[in-house]
């Protein structure tokens, strides 16, 4: 990707589409409460030089400073509260479409990135801009006119004690300039290990299983560690250079209130100020020191949320699938003819080849079982079928139409695929059933149905809440037979036209596995269908036997002629059969 400029990052903001109107106008109350809050020090004076010349309270002076204290700060609440609302909704549409866009992108996209990374993306990163859109923005405006304002007011009261403010100006700028720089690339990195933490965070969640039976805890432990430590480390990295430039800040500014208060002392002794205009002037120093210091947090603040952004416009700048582009067609029993593919997962190395020269025609409406050595390039044939990637060279066809001429949402609805894993959703059965079909909204009876086709209603109808059961994360409350049978019977409703299915691997016990290649009988009964055939037991029955092997086809036929003719296959149902 090129480089990260400021153009993309407001552009960013753009795309959030922030209430431009609110904003302006959150900004323009937010103004003019500091504008105003710069006239206190002027109406100080004239109270106090009052009360020198009179000896007695201007009553008028004071009810209007406390009016004005209290009107500044409603204005302040509500101008706080306008900007929090224009913040939040910016993050809300960020996040949408930021959520949009990663459902979107195409399986090779999450191939290649950390899922915990992803999250990180649109949860934290988005995060960030909340603090600049709500905080940030408006305090760099104020603390500009508030500077400008006091200035004039300054200027106007006393040049001299004035210039010791300018002067030191520059003194800030110095110490500012490399600070941005030091925290920009800080920020940066903390947002980088905050993305590293939530991979590790989610590895280490949904391996439980896996750590504890490789009593993996200490590596994992440490794992986490590491990198909450390396986060720990850039905050303390952040900490000294505030440390150091803090006091220096300080420091600074105690010298300027020291030489206006020693310089604007000896005018007032000496009569050439008033009491009210020294103490008028102090008030303007004390409102601007704020402001100055302020600008370094906001330009922190700012690096910060350009790191965040790049971020996500990383994830806003890759190609998604557009599901409705191209032709609708029914595709019922139609043949499916591989021509000539070859592909490999890595578009840059054209070396590994995954599948190669695959020719195959499968007849609609007929069945067959995919074989080979693990590796061998079966789970990649299902997935070019799905179009979850394209071929890198050759076409497959549908009839006489190139299966990419129709819309991928056509083209998947008409497709039903079933996977060892990731088959279920958290939540209950009947929302696992109805998982994309919210248009269609079968009844009840048609649901049960389903499941009873699917040898699943055996065992739904025995839970306390039946197709209203909790099945946890991924469905791990049930057995992997049980979440395979969902998975069919989801399949029922949905009446694909080609079904693709990934058989259970030795997971299952034989009661199990039986209901299942029931149940994946029953759903191929009437359609084309394709099942990856781990064990071969269960297709010596098949009508058509694909045998795969290092990504090419070596053999095609029934079980006994492929015995007889594939050296390989015969030595799998030595292997397998035997045992
Ligand atoms: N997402 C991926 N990125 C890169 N290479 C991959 C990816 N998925 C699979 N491969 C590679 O492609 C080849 C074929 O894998 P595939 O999963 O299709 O085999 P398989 O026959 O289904 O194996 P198994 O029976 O073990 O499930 C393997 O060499 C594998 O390493």
């Amino acid at each position: 990707m090129k480089s990260y400029k400021w153009k993309d990052f407001f552009g960013l903001i753009h795309k959030a589409k922030p209430n431009i109107i609110l904003f302006i106008f959150s900004c323009l109350i937010s103004s003019i409460s500091a504008i105003v809050a710069t006239f206190i020090p002027s109406l100080l004076k004239r109270f106090i030089d009052s009360y020198a010349a009179n000896e007695r309270f201007d009553n008028k002076l004071l009810l209007s400073l406390i009016a004005i204290f209290i009107l500044n700060a409603i204005v302040s609440v509500l101008a706080g509260y306008l900007l929090s609302v224009v913040g939040l909704k910016v993050i809300a549409n960020l996040r949408k479409i930021t959520w949009s866009k990663i459902v979107k992108l195409p399986v090779a996209y999450f191939d290649k990135h950390e899922s915990g990374d992803i999250a990180s993306r649109v949860v934290n990163d988005t995060n960030v801009l909340y603090t600049l859109v709500s905080n940030s923005f408006s305090q760099f405006i104020n603390a500009i006119l508030t500077i400008l304002f006091c200035g004039f007011w300054m200027f106007y009261y006393d040049w001299k004690l004035s210039l010791i403010v300018v002067i030191a100006l520059p003194l800030f700028l110095i110490l500012f300039i490399p600070l941005g720089r030091k925290m920009s690339k800080l920020s940066k990195e903390v947002q980088k290990s905050t993305g590293e933490l939530n991979v590790n965070a989610f590895e280490m969640i949904s391996e439980n299983k896996l750590v504890k039976s490789f009593t993996a805890e200490g590596e994992q432990i440490s794992k986490g560690v590491r990198v909450i430590d390396h986060l720990k480390n850039i905050g303390v990295q952040r900490a000294k250079w505030i440390a150091t430039v803090n006091p220096i800040l300080n420091l600074i500014m105690m010298m300027i209130i020291f030489s206006i208060v020693g310089f604007g002392g000896v005018q007032l002794a000496n009569g050439n100020l008033s009491a009210g205009t020294f103490m008028a002037f102090l008030t303007l120093i004390f409102y601007i020191i704020g402001p100055i210091t302020n600008f370094g947090v906001f330009f922190t603040q700012l690096q910060q949320a350009k790191g965040a952004t790049e971020r996500i416009s990383k994830i806003h700048a890759e190609s998604e699938e557009n599901i409705h582009e191209g032709n609708i067609f029914d595709i019922t029993d139609k043949d499916i003819e591989f021509k000539d593919i070859s592909f490999s997962y890595n578009t840059e190395r054209e070396s590994s080849f995954s599948l190669q020269n695959i020719n195959l025609v499968i007849k609609g409406g007929h069945t067959y079982a995919l074989v080979g050595p693990s590796g061998s390039g079966k789970t990649t044939l299902i997935s070019l079928l799905e179009r979850f990637y394209k071929p890198t060279s050759g076409s497959i066809y549908i009839g006489k139409e190139n299966i990419e001429s129709y819309s991928l949402n056509s083209w998947r609805s008409q497709i039903g695929y079933v996977s060892q894993e990731h088959t279920l959703i958290n939540g209950t059965i009947r929302e696992n059933l109805l998982f994309g079909l919210e248009d269609e909204c079968p009844n009840e009876e048609k649901i049960i149905q389903a499941c009873q086709m699917a040898y699943a209603w055996e065992f739904i109808e025995k839970l306390p809440f039946k197709l209203d059961s909790h099945i946890g994360e991924r469905g791990l409350e049930l057995s992997g037979g049980q979440r395979q049978r969902i998975a069919i019977a989801r399949m029922f409703l949905k009446d694909p036209k080609i079904i693709l299915l990934d058989e259970a691997t030795s997971s299952l016990d034989s009661q199990s596995e039986e209901k299942v290649k029931l149940a994946m009988r029953k759903i191929s009964e009437g359609r084309t269908a394709i099942s990856i055939a781990h064990r071969l037991s269960t297709i010596v029955d098949a009508e058509n036997i694909i045998f795969l092997e290092n990504g090419e086809i070596t053999g095609i036929g029934k079980h006994v002629e492929l015995q007889q003719t594939h050296r390989l296959y015969n030595q799998f149902c030595e292997q397998q059969l035997q045992a």
